[in-house]
């Protein structure tokens, strides 16, 4: 016998109330919610719409990248709903700004799949920026547990093993990117490659738009480069290298041209960020696989990072990236041609380098983070720096960084050689002073110029650049000035 419609029974509560409810009433909201250790957490700078309320926006951001449609579904009683549900827990108000706030979430950790980055941003960043009710959405931070970061393989090769390999210590590592950045051929591009390395450089590199364009193909570009490699590394006795980018089209090439510089003798590759997050994933179990340092140009990420309303922060990429396992990636040089707050720069090295970070506002920290041994992931100082500013990168950036002097390097009037000479003497004349106990920030131009006295390229370098700076404000800074001693 069939029952009549009207006289059915189910399940009947507030929230399965079918029609649209607040995500806040469906759940996605609890003030109350005591976080587990093994919660992804995520921090979102929230601009809701006129009227409405943050903690509803911030619900409706915790349900929309976790298990929430606009409706409510009866399906979500066949599952286990209550701990899958994304968990709005504090809300705060943004210092200083009228109407934007920052959001706590906290996910469960099996909302995601081991190992991927791709699963774990179409949720984090998947449909919610694109939601009607807020005008801007921001992701600033994400605090990974322990047991999810160990499905992770992390750095392939990683700072340490990098400078044994390298036999290099105590010092930035040196480097510089080929100029023009198109048009070369084969032949003239090795001959930049060589010239950089014979000048003191401990890298050359590829620069993220060059590929296999129809004026140089990429093994002429692998071939001529390691001509310059191998003739530069014998002549100094001392081991070099030059990144390889090996991104292209598919997958399949990639490999191939991975492969292709392996086989020639190449230490180091190289990939674009725009390459994707599972590409990137793939090539860092291949460069493990095969011993090789794997490079990042971080190409693209301005479009997404930049502005402080909207996107993601470059800490979070920070993060992705060291869990995917690049060994470098080009994290900004505070002084040089391109975006970069210092205080927001150190937390993005700390990001990478660090084995325990702890809530640092102030670098836009919100979290500690414990990373679970994967590997330093090495920064890469790069846009628009010369010799004159190395006493600031040191102090800014420390002995952990690759500093890249493309123009810096190639736009010596006296040669690409004496350009390399320049940013060598000027590098270790400033570690020298800096290991003596000497003021070299303060005494910077003096200590260069001291050097230069006895280095007839840095004068030119110094003649030539001078106080070259590009002082812009940023757009992207700390909303604190110190981190409260409260728990946060
Ligand atoms: O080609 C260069 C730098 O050339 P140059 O040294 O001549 O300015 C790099 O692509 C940028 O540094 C990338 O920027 P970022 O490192 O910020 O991602
Ligand atoms: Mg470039």
């Amino acid at each position: 016998m069939s029952q009549s419609v009207e006289s059915r029974t189910r399940i009947k509560s507030e929230r399965y109330e079918s029609g649209v409810i607040p995500y806040a009433k469906m759940g996605y909201w609890d003030a109350d919610y005591v976080i587990k250790e093994t919660d992804i957490l995520a921090l979102f700078r929230i601009t809701p719409q006129p009227g409405v309320d943050p903690i509803e926006a911030s619900a409706a951001i915790a349900g929309e990248s976790s298990t929430a449609t606009w409706t409510v579904v009866w399906t979500d009683l066949l599952t286990a709903c209550d701990l899958y549900r994304a968990k709005a827990y504090r809300v705060d108000p943004v210092p200083n700004v009228a109407d934007q706030y920052f959001a706590y979430i906290a996910y469960d950790i099996d909302l995601f799949e081991e190992g991927s980055i791709a699963n774990l941003t179409a949720s984090i960043i998947g449909n919610v920026f694109g939601f009607k009710a807020v005008k801007a959405l921001r992701l600033e931070d994400m605090r990974m547990p322990v047991a999810y970061l160990k499905t992770f393989q992390g750095p392939a090769t990683g700072l340490i093993v990098e400078r044994e390999r390298m036999d290099k210590f105590g010092r930035p590592f040196l480097g510089a990117t080929v100029k023009p950045k198109l048009g070369l051929s084969g032949k003239n591009y090795g001959r930049v490659v060589y010239e950089g390395l014979k000048g003191g450089l401990d890298f050359l590199k590829d620069d993220e738009n060059i590929n296999s364009q129809p004026f140089m193909r990429w093994r002429e570009r692998f071939l001529y480069s390691m001509e310059g490699v191998n003739k530069a590394s014998a002549s100094a006795g001392e081991i070099k290298g030059h990144y390889l980018n090996v991104t292209a089209a598919t997958m399949e090439d990639m490999y191939e041209r991975a492969e292709f510089s392996k086989d020639v003798g190449s230490i180091i590759c190289m990939i674009d960020l725009v390459i994707g997050y599972t590409a990137i994933q793939s090539m860092a179990i291949w460069a493990r696989k095969h011993d090789m340092i794997l490079h990042l140009h971080r190409a693209g990420n301005s479009t997404y990072s930049r502005q402080k309303n909207h996107g993601m922060n470059f800490r979070v990429i920070c993060k992705w990236m060291r869990m995917a396992g690049v060994d470098h990636i080009h994290a900004g040089t505070v002084v040089g041609k391109l975006e970069g707050d210092p205080l927001m720069i150190k937390g993005f090295y700390n990001t990478l380098l660090e084995s325990d970070t702890d809530i640092n506002l102030p670098q836009g920290l919100f979290f500690a983070q414990n990373w679970a041994s994967l590997r330093k992931v090495v920064p890469v100082a790069s846009g628009g720096i010369h010799a004159g500013q190395m006493h600031q990168l040191l102090d800014y950036l420390g002995d952990d960084v690759v500093l890249q002097f493309g123009g810096g390097t190639i736009g010596h009037p006296d040669g690409i050689q004496a350009g390399a000479t320049a940013n060598r003497v000027a590098l270790e004349s400033m570690v020298m002073a800096r290991n003596e106990g000497r003021n070299y920030v303060a005494e910077g131009p003096q200590i260069l110029r001291d050097a230069a006295k006895t280095c007839g390229p840095l004068q030119t370098a110094l003649d030539l650049w001078k106080d070259i700076s590009f002082n812009y404000t940023s757009t992207d800074t700390a909303d604190f000035v110190e981190t409260p001693t409260a728990n946060i």
